[in-house]
């Protein structure tokens, strides 16, 4: 039995049996760092970073160092362990070097917080050595966005210039893209310019989420339009039909910096990672990895942060919104993230707890029910402070890091070890210390720890919270319930209404109210 289960952990993949374990690298200064460019250096003193993490070593390695990124690589360490610069100081550095702007270096992450966030760590240190970063996750106007991706030529006055002879002349004004899917195939088909044909390090973080959906096959896509065009090698790359691809008419060149002509270019290098790497064969083959390489943390598959602890609080379903007020309540005014089940349970119990008027903390919802705009403006509320606590949905759960989190409650036990990882690592990130608490009722107790010895978990004590604090809730709790239920009638009969009176306009106006 016992070694069923341990061969059901082997990986079947070759390649992810032997890996490079990253739990063997120490964190290392600055100073240290095998031929950091200074100037780089000085950014990340910047940022207040005076050593590179373990993560970020092993990479280095791999890269710039010894490595010099031959392999593909697959990086599979912790939540909060520096995988974005982990990735994006060998890409800088090697790009520093470069005499043509042209965009080489492509980083595809699945939601456009969390593409913001990566943008913010390339613009830190991508400058000081010349790059420019761009984004390409639909924030502003597309034609905004083609704008500050795209170079147009200066035209002489004058001059009557035919428009698809500009095409030629349009250059990139970036070196580095970070882009969610969508956006990006929206200019893989649609922007005139838009070329990856000089692309030569593709990123793709969250990778687990990433190949579990094909948001709008981004992915072969790209891989296709990145092959080599070698016609030696490939004497039928012509009958490739550039019509598939939309604007993008070019297929991957030789280089174009001096010297290269006529040369091979290099390969297109791939980095892919998460802090829960999938071992799918099947889902790993759509990244056509070249000799991949895998650094992984440790010998578990799932692992969570050094210094998280981890509680169980023990409660009556009926009775968890008390529990959770009386913890709120005990964690005052530190940060903390909430998750529930759905988006319906967050704006439930984020109304709920607004009405418990005693908690004198900033309550407010972040999920995928509200706008964009909505959402990135509580992020940066919770960002600098002005909120203390975050109801979110699994919105939340993937890549987010926001400084000062010091806790994380589960009010829905979360249903898979990966979701619960994730939840968890929006706290006790770069080493510091965190706490995440699970609500669960008394047959829901097994289940979990089931669950957290995927990730070799036993360390999860039970918290207990005294009888009298709920009791002493519980008429503040009957006029919030009462309250809610009043709130949730008339956003019904709003909803109602406005759904009535769209379906009463004319078809033209309804499109028109749709894409508000
Ligand atoms: N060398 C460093 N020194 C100090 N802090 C660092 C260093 N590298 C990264 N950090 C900080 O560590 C935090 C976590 O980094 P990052 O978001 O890259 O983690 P991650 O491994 O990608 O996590 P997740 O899996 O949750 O996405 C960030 O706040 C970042 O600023």
């Amino acid at each position: 039995m016992e070694k069923a289960k341990k061969k059901k952990n082997v990986p079947v993949l070759p390649w992810m049996r032997s890996p490079i374990d990253v739990g063997q690298f120490e964190e290392r200064p600055l100073h240290l760092i095998p031929c950091l460019d200074p100037r780089l250096k000085l950014a990340l003193q910047n940022m207040g970073f005076s050593s590179l993490f373990p993560v970020q070593v092993a990479v280095w390695q791999e890269t710039i160092g010894p490595g010099a990124f031959e392999r593909d690589l697959c990086i599979n360490s912790p939540t909060g362990s520096g995988k974005t610069l982990a990735y994006a100081l060998p890409i800088v550095q090697t790009l520093s070097t470069r005499t043509v702007k042209c965009l080489r270096a492509l980083v595809v992450l699945p939601t456009r917080d969390l593409a913001l966030q990566v943008k913010e760590v390339f613009a830190s240190i991508a400058p000081t050595v010349g790059l420019s970063v761009g984004l390409a996750v639909g924030q502003s106007s597309i034609a905004d966005e083609i704008a500050e991706l795209i170079k147009r030529p200066k035209l002489e006055a004058g001059i009557c210039y035919d428009p698809e002879d500009h095409f030629q002349k349009l250059e990139s004004s970036v070196d580095i893209l970070v882009a969610t899917p969508g956006r990006l195939m929206d200019h893989i088909n649609n922007t005139k310019g838009f070329t990856l044909e000089h692309l030569s390090y593709l990123v793709v973080d969250e990778t687990d989420r990433m190949l579990r959906e094909a948001y709008q096959s981004w992915l072969p896509n790209v891989l296709q339009l990145t092959h080599a065009h070698d016609e030696r090698l490939f004497p039928c790359a012509n009958i490739f039909s550039p019509t598939t691809f939309g604007a993008l008419k070019t297929i991957r060149r030789c280089g174009v910096e001096r010297g290269f002509k006529g040369k091979p270019y290099p390969r297109l290098v791939k980095m892919v990672l998460s802090a829960t790497l999938t071992q799918d064969p099947s889902k790993l083959a759509q990244l056509e990895l070249h000799h991949p390489l895998f650094l992984t943390t440790g010998k578990t598959r799932y692992q969570l942060p050094e210094k998280l602890e981890s509680y169980k609080l023990v409660c009556q379903s009926k009775l968890k919104p008390l529990y959770l007020v009386a913890l709120l309540q005990n964690i005052g005014r530190e940060k903390c993230i909430v998750f529930t089940k759905s988006v319906e349970a967050t704006h439930r119990l984020c109304t709920l707890l607004n009405f418990f008027n005693d908690l004198e903390v900033n309550i407010k919802e972040y999920s995928g029910l509200q706008r964009q705009s909505v959402r990135s403006k509580t992020l940066k509320a919770f960002r600098e402070g002005e909120i203390q606590v975050l109801i979110s949905s699994d919105a939340m759960t993937r890549g987010m890091d926001v400084e000062g989190v010091r806790n994380v409650i589960n009010y829905d036990m979360a249903t898979y070890i990966k979701t619960y990882i994730h939840r968890a690592g929006r706290t006790a990130r770069a080493g510091q210390t965190g706490c995440c608490f699970t609500l669960l009722s008394k047959n829901e107790v097994r289940r979990f720890d089931k669950m957290l010895q995927k990730a070799h978990d036993d360390s999860s004590t039970f918290h207990s919270i005294p009888s009298g604090s709920i009791e002493s809730l519980r008429t503040v709790y009957a006029s919030a319930l009462q309250k809610l239920k009043e709130t949730v009638e008339s956003e019904t009969s709003r909803k109602r209404k406005i759904g009535f009176r769209i379906s009463r306009r004319p078809a033209t106006m309804k499109e028109e109210h749709k894409s508000k």
